[in-house]
């Protein structure tokens, strides 16, 4: 398989002089198109400053990040909008939905901002609303419906462009087990159905057990690799809090 994305010597550093803080040291990884990659690590560790710099929300210091030839780190501000606007969907902890549109405003707001014709936008509305099972739950307003919907309202608004990288920062971290399991089966299910590629930064060992691959970072350097391979989910989990126990990294919310 062919490299989707290639993390070359990536360093990012914060501040200077004496208060440097080196947030991303020196890491190099590749990813394949279509793979389910979790970050894991303690707190402070560097995950959301790698998410940062891979959805080009933020510079990096030194290196490069390649997406098939395009070394993103040279591109423009404008290069980047538009690279981020076709390839890159994101999902955060935070849901952004806006209170005074329901729920599928919401999610044609999106389209609306690329001036996709109408009936496009509204049929693939009603696909990835039907994919997530928030369909009855449409005409309703962000404050009316739970939480698990809310983030998946807030995941059919990055998906409705068909991103091929999705992007996501603790996308379960304010759910309860039952609606993060939920969320997570979702993501498996559009990694099988329609290739997305999904990169997730995660401090939980269940949510992480979903991932194909998953990358271990402590003190902004790559520290370790899992491959789930063929190996059942509670497997994978076992495999992984091993791993947190000799990083000091965190458990498991549901286990
Ligand atoms: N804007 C910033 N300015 C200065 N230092 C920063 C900034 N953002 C992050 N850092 C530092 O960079 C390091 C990595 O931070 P980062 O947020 O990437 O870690 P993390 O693994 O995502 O942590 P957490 O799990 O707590 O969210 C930390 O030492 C942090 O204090």
């Amino acid at each position: 398989m062919r490299d989707y994305i290639r993390v070359c010597d990536v360093e990012k550093y914060y501040g200077n002089g004496e208060s440097v803080t080196k947030a991303i040291d020196r890491v190099s990884f590749t990813v394949n198109r279509g793979e389910f990659m979790g970050v894991m690590g303690a707190s402070g560790s560097g995950k959301s400053t790698l998410l940062n710099v891979l959805s080009t929300i933020d510079r990096v210091t030194a290196g490069h990040i390649f997406y098939e030839e395009l070394d993103i780190t040279e591109l423009t501000e404008d290069s980047l909008a538009k690279f981020r606007k076709e390839n890159l969907g994101f999902i955060f902890q935070e849901y952004n939905l806006l209170d005074t549109l329901t729920i599928e405003e919401n999610i044609l707001l999106a389209m609306t901002l690329q001036r996709e014709n109408q009936r496009t936008a509204k049929q693939r509305c009603q696909e990835i609303m039907k994919l997530l099972d928030i369909e009855t739950v449409a005409k309703k307003f962000p404050y009316e419906v739970s939480g698990g919907q809310r983030q998946r309202c807030a995941c059919a608004r990055a998906l409705i462009h068909r991103p091929k990288l999705i992007l996501a920062d603790e996308p379960t971290g304010a759910l309860d087990s039952k609606a993060a399991q939920t969320l997570l089966e979702t993501f498996v299910r559009l990694n099988q159905t329609i290739q997305a590629t999904i990169f997730m930064v995660t401090h939980d060992a269940f949510s992480a057990s979903y991932c194909s691959r998953i990358l271990f970072l402590k003190d902004g350097r790559l520290f370790h690799e899992l491959i789930r391979g063929e190996r059942s989910r509670r497997e994978f989990l076992n495999e992984i809090l091993d791993v947190l126990s000799l990083t000091g990294g965190e458990s498991c919310d549901v286990c």
